[in-house]
């Protein structure tokens, strides 16, 4: 089937059911018309509405109206609608995405109790612009279903297999990595207007820069320190600012950040239920 043609559900329209749907409309491979979103306030998905999406309530239904069905809510909220819609899923149609952090694909086919072919993506916010980093996992056996997943998300950004036990880690590096880049940038502009920018300059000047950097990487496939040692004129200004971050623990804050928030991805479903963190 063409992707022109794939029917797309996505429970659970929140930030990044949002963002996703978005982002599959702007890559010209999907139609607003054939992407339903449903969340509990459905007045809040009025603007999707009026974009020319199919927005309601209805899980039930727009399972059965769709091939791919995109699961976007919470950990604490996945069990409740896997059991709203197991008996929708056809193993011979549907292919399940989970998007959802700390859920294994195990713990879903124990809910739905189907051979439908389930799949992990872990994609970012950036996907609304069509620039996102997705990580995708599977069972060894799902190679179709994968590749389909694959070629869904190749549209909205870059891809990258992995196992699923690196899901937690691309949580944390990838789709909390945006907050982590935007507070980066937010404290470059802060450090901006106090050496004279305004504020509106000063964060135009770091967002521009830090995608600068980030293109550097991307197009040219250096190492950062190649590029780094570039900038870096001796006896010069950005060598002092760069050792003065070290000294203050930048790298090791960015670091440490990282860790703990894979190690709170690993556990967020067992927190949410109050089950024991193994
Ligand atoms: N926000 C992000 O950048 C990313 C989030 N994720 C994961 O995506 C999931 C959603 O995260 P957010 O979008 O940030 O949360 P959110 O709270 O903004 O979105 C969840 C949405 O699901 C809706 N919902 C809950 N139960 C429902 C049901 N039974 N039927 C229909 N809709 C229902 C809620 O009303 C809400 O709008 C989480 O599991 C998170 O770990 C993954 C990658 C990135
Ligand atoms: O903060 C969270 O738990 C979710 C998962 C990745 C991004 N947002």
């Amino acid at each position: 089937m063409s992707q022109a043609n794939q029917k797309i559900a996505i429970l659970g329209a929140g930030n990044i059911g949002t963002a996703i749907a978005s982002g599959l409309a702007l890559s010209d491979h999907f139609n607003a018309g054939n992407i339903t979103l449903t969340r509990r306030k459905t007045e809040l998905l009025e603007p999707f509405a009026e974009k020319g999406f199919n927005t309601h309530s209805d899980n039930g239904r727009a399972v059965n109206n769709a091939d791919i069905i995109l699961i976007a809510v919470e950990p604490r909220q996945i069990d409740a609608l896997l059991k709203e819609i197991k008996n929708d899923l056809d193993e011979n149609r549907h292919i399940l995405i989970s998007v959802v952090s700390g859920v294994d694909i195990q713990r879903i086919r124990n809910q739905v109790q189907k051979d439908v072919p389930i799949v992990r993506a872990m994609p970012n916010t950036a996907i609304a612009i069509r620039e996102s980093m997705t990580c995708i996992a599977s069972e060894e056996e799902q190679n179709k279903a994968v590749s389909a997943t694959k070629k869904i998300f190749d549209t909205v950004g870059q891809t990258l297999l992995i196992h699923e036990e690196l899901m937690t880690s691309a949580t944390a590096l990838g789709a909390c990595g945006i907050a982590f880049f935007l507070r980066a940038i937010r404290a470059a502009s802060q450090g901006g207007i106090e050496i004279g920018f305004h504020a509106h300059e000063a964060l135009q000047i770091a967002a521009q820069t830090a995608k600068g950097a980030a293109s550097l990487l991307s197009d040219m496939e250096n190492h950062p320190e190649f590029e780094i040692d570039r900038v870096t004129t001796p006896r010069g200004c950005t060598i002092s600012g760069l050792n003065q971050m070290e000294h203050q623990g930048f790298s090791s804050a960015m670091i440490k950040g990282i860790l703990v928030s894979a190690e709170k991805a690993a556990k967020l479903y067992s927190i949410e239920k109050g089950e024991g963190s193994s």
